[in-house]
């Protein structure tokens, strides 16, 4: 007779890339330490993460000057670990990564969830784990597609692309742990300004990672106007939530 899943046979890690300095945001501070909705967005980040279901710990790649982090509750959760990132946000990753291979069994799947990203949804993430061992949440194309050129000091259109196999990246991209560690140290030497995350290096090593549609508030911040976005639609979710269990005032 089959009983319930065994959680320790379901358990997986989680990399946070947080090394990153936000230049696009143009803050005093890295992004990932601003306010949002009064608490920073990391904050918000990691306290998903933590109760996600059948998670094992979470590897946070942080900058080597970081002073903020450990300020934040959940870096006092035992299943945080804390490495230093790198100059690129795969260099961040495969950090965590070769810390990570100390620890766990070269097959533990991974899931990668850039620090910027607050807003993913549980149903996303079991999704997510649901699928093929190598994956990525992503969101198909919803608008009409443009490819650009330059004449003359101007932006023109070159032409319209077919949309229907165009796909957004979000994170979490999910794949096993040695596998992973593998095709990012190879990619970074072979073409490193083309990794910009996990599946285009498995891709480079000949995989083809399956990609899960996912909602369009798992939105990376990354210029002002998406904080704001962010804090509203936080506010939205925690009022749905207060009228769901009856607790609104
Ligand atoms: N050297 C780096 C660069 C980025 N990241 C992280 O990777 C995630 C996604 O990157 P992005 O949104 O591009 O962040 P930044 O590099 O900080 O932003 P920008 O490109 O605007 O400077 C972020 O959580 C960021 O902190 C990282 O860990 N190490
Ligand atoms: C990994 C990623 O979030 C997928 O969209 C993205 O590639 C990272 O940041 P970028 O610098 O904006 O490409």
């Amino acid at each position: 007779m089959s009983g319930p899943p065994n959680p320790i046979e379901n358990a997986y890690w989680v990399i946070v890339p947080a090394a990153g300095s936000g230049k696009r945001m143009g803050a005093d501070k890295p992004k990932q330490y601003l306010p949002l909705a009064g608490t920073p967005l990391i904050a918000h980040t990691l306290d998903n993460i933590l109760q996600w279901p059948g998670l094992a710990g979470i590897v946070v790649a942080i900058a080597a000057d970081d002073q903020e982090f450990e300020a934040l509750t959940a870096a006092q959760d035992p299943r945080v670990h804390r490495v230093t990132g790198g100059a690129e946000r795969a260099d961040s990753v495969l950090a965590a990564l070769d810390y990570l291979s100390q620890l766990a069994d070269p097959e533990t799947s991974v899931l990668v969830h850039d620090a910027a990203r607050p807003l993913v949804s549980r149903s996303d993430i079991q999704s997510l784990l649901n699928a093929s061992a190598i994956a990525l949440l992503a969101q198909p194309a919803s608008d009409t597609i443009k490819q650009s050129r330059c004449s003359n000091g101007k932006t023109l259109v070159n032409q319209t692309l077919p949309r229907q196999q165009i796909w957004l990246a979000q994170t979490p991209q999910k794949a096993p742990l040695q596998l992973l560690r593998r095709a990012l140290q190879r990619g970074l030497e072979q073409c490193p300004e083309s990794i910009t995350d996990e599946a285009s290096a498995l891709e480079l090593a000949g995989h083809a990672p399956e990609l899960v549609s996912a909602c369009r508030s798992n939105f990376k911040i990354t210029h002002p106007a998406d904080l704001m976005l962010a804090e509203a639609l936080l506010q939205h979710r925690q009022a749905l939530e207060q009228i769901q269990s009856g607790t609104e005032s």
